[in-house]
């Protein structure tokens, strides 16, 4: 299987340049959420342009129409993901008035989120599964941690799935093997330190997926 990458949470020029380099499908920008590998619409659109060979993706926590308007004029991207509450209702909302493609981001711990992420499974253009945050914590991802590929495992799946959550150059084949994601996602697991990415880990992670 040739499964795709997408690298999040970039915040710089040069982080984007190898991202590309070594062949990532998508990239991920934090735009105006609380995180920090927060970018300003302005920020993300200046190291973002529309002429990148890959996917843009817009993250964003339950945005309102002002910032998605924003976002869609400036920066353009190809996808908005949605990593905050927005439900099925929203989500088909937010894909009909601004035409654009959606990742739907849900918190898995147990067999009945999978169920729950289905709801999804028709309003988003895919689901990536992701860790839950810590209890009360402000920052929705990118805490590096890691779910039960069990859980995935053992439910059905839309044909199109990501995988994200903790994934590193060392886990990644594994993971990749206990769920057959089609996209794997990663952030932190390819960082020096938050938003600042290492291009050794970068390069050592496509290895993994490409070997994996
Ligand atoms: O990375 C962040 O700071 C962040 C903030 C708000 C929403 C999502 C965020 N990151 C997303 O978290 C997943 C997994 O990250 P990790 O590999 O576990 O570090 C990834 O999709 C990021 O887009």
């Amino acid at each position: 299987m040739n499964t795709l990458v997408k690298i999040c949470g970039l915040t710089r020029k040069d982080d984007v340049s190898c991202a590309l380099d070594n062949g990532a499908a998508f990239l991920g920008f934090i735009i105006e959420c609380p995180s920090k590998r927060r970018l300003s619409v302005a920020q993300a659109a200046a190291i973002a342009p529309a002429t990148l060979a890959a996917q843009r993706v817009a993250v964003t926590v339950n945005p309102d129409d002002a910032l998605l308007a924003r976002i869609m004029d400036e920066m353009t991207p190809d996808y908005i993901q949605l990593h905050g509450d927005e439900t099925p209702a929203r989500t088909a909302e937010i894909a009909r008035n601004f035409k654009v493609k959606i990742i739907k981001a849900v918190g898995i711990a147990s067999d009945d989120d999978m169920k729950d992420a289905e709801a999804y499974a028709g309003v988003a253009d895919f689901i990536l599964y992701d860790a839950k945050p810590p209890k009360g914590e402000k920052v929705r991802g990118g805490h590096g941690i890691a779910i039960d590929w069990n859980v995935i495992a053992r439910a059905p799946t839309p044909k199109t799935f990501a995988v994200a959550g903790g994934l590193n150059p060392e886990n990644v084949a594994e993971a990749m093997t206990a769920t057959r994601a089609p996209i794997v996602d990663v952030s932190s697991g390819v960082e020096l330190s938050a938003g600042v990415k290492d291009a050794q880990k970068i390069t050592a992670f496509m290895d993994a997926v490409r070997n994996g």
